[in-house]
């Protein structure tokens, strides 16, 4: 399956367990992988046929600063299911990172990967 991608799309957002951590904004990183078909898109060298990664990106920016939770699990699921249900896509891959999270480590997270449903429902 072909892939369209997005890389290091960067977010500042509420998001943690504890207290300190809900009065303030940290940033987030997301790296996604979505498989599409890209052969019609380029067919007819067509963006109405593609997947506008530059639409996608908005999306989850938006959502992600509007949307305030405690776990990347609970963010990185969400966004999953945002563009599963948002753009005709047969899978994707979220991989969050919260950079700084954890002294001497670069940056925590997860990585899920998620699947259209056969009918193309979510
Ligand atoms: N599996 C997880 N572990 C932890 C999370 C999380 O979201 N998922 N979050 C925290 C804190 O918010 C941490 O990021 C603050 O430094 C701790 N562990």
């Amino acid at each position: 399956m072909d892939k369209v991608f997005v890389q290091g799309l960067e977010v500042l957002t509420t998001i943690g367990v504890y207290e300190w951590e809900k009065g303030i904004r940290q940033k987030i990183r997301f790296d996604l992988e979505m498989g599409y078909d890209t052969k019609p898109a380029a067919l007819g060298d067509d963006i109405g046929q593609a997947l506008d990664y530059a639409a996608l990106s908005r999306k989850v920016c938006a959502y992600a600063e509007q949307n305030h939770v405690e776990l990347v699990e609970t963010m990185a699921e969400h966004i999953a299911q945002l563009i599963l249900a948002e753009f005709p896509v047969k899978s994707v891959r979220v991989r969050l990172t919260k950079p700084g999270a954890v002294p001497n480590a670069a940056g925590v997270g997860v990585e899920i990967e998620r699947f259209a449903r056969a009918n193309g429902v979510s």
